[in-house]
């Protein structure tokens, strides 16, 4: 077994999630320390300035590079607020672009930094190889969740509500279907800042007090991603247009937010409906599991119960980044981190680089 630690920072851009996890890649071993390290106001707004000016960007802006040095050195500040020593990090990175159609996925994150920072060998770069070969680069974490899953009845489904929902089912033998059902926190957490001027709707608060607007809703349901088959995956911008089309400008602050709590539900019923064999249970991780209007709005759009992760002893806010862990050694033995039910991938395939600290 290896110790890793792994760090993740998701779509949402709220901050860098650290844990450090025992692990061979296959099976998981004591879970030790996690925290999360918020960004602060300039990081985050870089960084959501970033994504709008990915598309255009070459890679050699001067700008990104002291995003990228910033983001990095905030990740070597939560391996050291971890305190364990490990033999392996995992760094996810920060995903600014994502377009699988087009094979570009685009993680910053400065492994050789990090890996000088901490003085531990770094695993990055987990989703280049599978977007090459015609994959959809992600969701990655699914076959961690099969491993976490493994005493749970089955069939099951496991959603995360990050910037962007993802679903993994996992089948009576082991069969696992994932992929990304629509947006999530992300449009939620935009409209509550334009809107509110907070930077997430805290407690589903503003949600709880409007209405979803029936019209808008229409329009977005007859969205294309949401009867295309998986495999498929969102990157964070991607229902932008769609949600500015359908008029989500014209509704109050309450409604919109309503309207989008109302949606992210309506994209996991309708992502339930491409899966081989309803879930026995729906266990829900990522931070939109604390938005109660959210949750309740699941409730009423799914048949089966729906319940947050640690239900089953997981522990939802530490999820992705020791799932980072474990796909570090993963990456360390060469062993597949997508297969064909995940990404689409043409066959399980490995991926993911290792960068030594200096002098190793
Ligand atoms: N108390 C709360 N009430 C409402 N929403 C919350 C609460 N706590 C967290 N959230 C939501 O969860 C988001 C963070 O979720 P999470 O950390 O799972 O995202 P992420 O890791 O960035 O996403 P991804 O899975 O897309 O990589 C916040 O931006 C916010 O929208
Ligand atoms: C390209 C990218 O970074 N995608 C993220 C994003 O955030 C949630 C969803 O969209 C998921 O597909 C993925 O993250 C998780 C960690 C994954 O790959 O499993």
């Amino acid at each position: 077994m290896l110790r890793t630690i792994g760090l993740m920072s998701g779509t949402s851009l709220d901050g860098v999630d650290a844990a450090w996890v025992e692990t061979d890649g296959e099976r998981i071993g004591r879970l030790g320390p996690r925290l999360t390290l918020p960004y602060d106001p300039a990081l985050r707004r870089d960084l959501r300035a970033l994504l709008d000016a990915a598309p255009g960007l070459g890679g050699d802006e001067p700008e990104l590079a002291d995003c990228v040095r910033r983001l990095t050195e905030r990740h070597a500040e939560a391996v050291a607020a971890l305190g364990e020593p490990a033999d392996l990090i995992g760094f996810h990175g920060q995903t600014i672009l994502h377009r699988p159609a087009e094979r570009r996925t685009w993680q910053i994150g400065d492994a050789a930094l990090l890996a000088r920072l901490t003085g531990m060998p770094v695993a990055f770069d987990f989703r280049s190889a599978d977007v090459a070969a015609g994959g959809q680069g992600a969701p990655l974490v699914p076959v961690v969740h099969a491993a976490l899953a493994e005493a749970l009845p089955k069939p099951l489904a496991v959603l995360n509500l990050g910037g962007v929902a993802n679903v993994t089912w996992i089948g009576e033998d082991g069969a696992l279907l994932a992929f990304d059902t629509g947006p999530a926190n992300g449009p939620l957490d935009d409209w509550a800042q334009r809107r509110a001027g907070r930077p997430f709707d805290r407690d589903g608060a503003l949600a709880a007090a409007g209405r979803p607007d029936g019209a808008v809703l229409a329009r977005l349901l007859g969205h294309p991603y949401l009867a295309a088959p998986p495999p498929k995956s969102l990157d964070r911008l991607d229902f932008h247009r769609a949600l500015g089309a359908a008029g989500i400008e014209h509704l109050s602050a309450e409604d919109g937010a309503a309207t989008l709590v109302a949606f992210c539900a309506v994209c996991v019923a309708a992502a339930a409906r491409h899966l081989p064999a309803p879930p026995r249970q729906w266990l829900v991780t990522g931070g939109g599991r604390r938005n109660p209007a959210l949750m309740r709005a699941l409730a009423g759009a799914l048949a089966e119960p729906v319940r947050p992760v640690e239900v089953a002893g997981w522990d939802g806010d530490a999820l992705e980044a020791q799932a980072f862990g474990v796909l570090a050694a993963r990456v360390a033995r060469g062993l597949p981190l997508t297969f064909p039910g995940t990404t689409g991938a043409p066959r399980p395939l490995p991926g993911g680089r290792i960068q030594p600290p200096p002098g190793r």
